[in-house]
């Protein structure tokens, strides 16, 4: 089977706390996968660790067949964190095109990129607005144009649509959907259920550990 997301046996203790406790998990190219549980479940820790941003205790992580963490591995994925990583003396474009340059995209990819990105976050018309006047959900908006920027095969998504409208949500949806219809694999959590209705694939977390998954037919 084709995973593009593989975890085995990962562990996660801070000091005497273990917060993850033996995660497997897989995950198919070409799907979204949502992880659905409360605030301190160990989600986001899971997630860093995807990414790379933080290291297992024990058990392993590949990701299109590369264990992370990896540096060129990152080329392939689209993180948006929690907490916005943005430079707020920047304008939107800016920030933007900071990102793009970090994975190398030629001058005339960036311009598309960019202006592709911003159109599915609404914020075509504020590109040339300095980041530190946003309000936080341009933020969030911002942060996930970002994370799209490179047009990577995976998408790894942490409460992507905390604080933005319904009605930005229901096409910010639409389009990862379309995205998963072109090949691209999403993890995402989520606390809403509405959202998590609309993933190929949900597990519930709780207390470190995955309580139940399953497929959701739609
Ligand atoms: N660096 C750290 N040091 C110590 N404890 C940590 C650290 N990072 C996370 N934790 C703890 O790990 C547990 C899981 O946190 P995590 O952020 O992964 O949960 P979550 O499910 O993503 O919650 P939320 O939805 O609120 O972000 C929490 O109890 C948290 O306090």
């Amino acid at each position: 089977m084709n995973h593009a997301i593989h975890i085995h046996k990962v562990t996660k203790t801070f000091g005497k706390k273990t917060v993850l406790k033996d995660i497997d998990l897989s995950i198919s190219a070409g799907q979204i996968y949502g992880l659905i549980g409360p605030s301190g479940s160990g989600k986001t820790t899971l997630i860093k660790i995807i990414v790379g941003m933080d290291t297992p205790s024990k058990g392993d992580v590949q990701v299109l067949n590369t264990r992370i963490p990896n540096l060129k591995a990152l080329q392939n994925i689209g993180y948006m964190a929690q907490s916005d990583a943005l430079y707020p003396e920047l304008t939107g474009a800016e920030n933007m095109a900071f990102f793009a340059s970090l994975f190398k995209l030629r001058k005339h990819e960036q311009k598309e990129r960019i202006a592709y990105a911003a159109n599915l976050v609404d914020l075509s018309s504020h590109l040339s607005k300095k980041v530190g006047t946003y309000s936080g959900g341009m933020k969030r908006r911002l942060s996930l144009a970002i994370a799209l920027i490179h047009d990577p095969q995976i998408l790894i998504l942490d409460e992507p649509t905390v604080g933005i409208d319904p009605e930005l949500r229901l096409s910010i949806w639409n389009e990862l959907i379309r995205l998963k219809d072109e090949g691209k694999t999403i993890l995402v959590t989520t606390h809403v259920m509405d959202e998590a209705e609309k993933c190929d694939y949900l597990s519930m977390v709780r207390d470190g550990m995955i309580l139940t998954s399953g497929p959701l037919q739609h």
